[in-house]
């Protein structure tokens, strides 16, 4: 299928004003390559069950930069990014902010170290491992995920990547109603924001989930 470059384009100006997240126009020439990189090489690399441009503009970039206005820390890694969801996208949106992103299938840290030299993005790290393994020489501010695992999972795989002060964002479809309810000892939920994504039909929430914090 032909890239209809100037249709999404014209899309993604719409959508980007509706989310009211500012773009900058070298940032949305940025993302608009990732995604033409994101669909040209699905094929060979079987990136993403979504295969039409368009949707993949909703549903992978989008949905990822809707993340952005929550990002307040300086150093994340993106556990499970798969083809660099949502880590790719916030990295173009926050050039001084540092990114890892980590994934255990060679192809997709391969596909993401191309990305990253034809953007020419200095500031993420492509990491291949499972993330029970990987140690990181400092701790991280916040762990982020989507589509990765259960919350609980994510932060019995993941505590070690951060330390006290360290923030845990989930990008979760429906209200993880369940799965809040059984966070494991010494954590807690500190905000579950709702994300409005234009052109998706879809709940979306950033779940953040903290150390608890012992008084006194
Ligand atoms: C469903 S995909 C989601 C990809 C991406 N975050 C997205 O939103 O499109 C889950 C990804 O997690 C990776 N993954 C699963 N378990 C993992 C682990 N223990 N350590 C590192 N990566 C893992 C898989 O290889 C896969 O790429």
């Amino acid at each position: 299928m032909n890239f209809p470059m100037e249709k999404i384009a014209l899309d993604f100006d719409n959508a980007v004003q509706k989310l009211g997240v500012p773009v900058t126009a070298q940032q949305k020439q940025k993302l608009l390559d990732f995604l033409q990189l994101l669909h040209k090489w699905n094929k060979a690399y079987n990136l993403t069950s979504v295969r039409d441009p368009e949707q993949m503009l909703y549903v992978h970039i989008l949905d990822s930069i809707a993340v952005a206005p929550l990002l307040s820390k300086n150093t994340y890694i993106d556990v499970g990014t798969g083809p660099g969801l949502p880590g790719i996208p916030l990295a173009i949106m926050y050039p001084d902010k540092q990114f890892v992103l980590l994934d255990s299938l060679g192809k997709r840290i391969r596909f993401i170290k191309q990305v990253a030299y034809e953007l020419s993005l200095t500031n993420i790290e492509p990491v291949q491992s499972r993330v029970e393994d990987y140690q990181p020489e400092t701790a991280f501010d916040g762990v982020l995920s989507r589509a990765f695992a259960s919350i609980s999972d994510m932060l019995s795989w993941c505590q070690h990547l951060t330390d006290d002060k360290g923030v845990f964002l989930a990008l979760k479809g429906q209200y993880p109603e369940q799965e809040l309810a059984n966070l494991p000892d010494g954590f807690t939920m500190t905000s579950a924001d709702e994300l409005i994504v234009p052109g998706l039909d879809a709940d979306r929430y950033l779940i953040t989930v903290k150390r608890t914090q012992v008084e006194g």
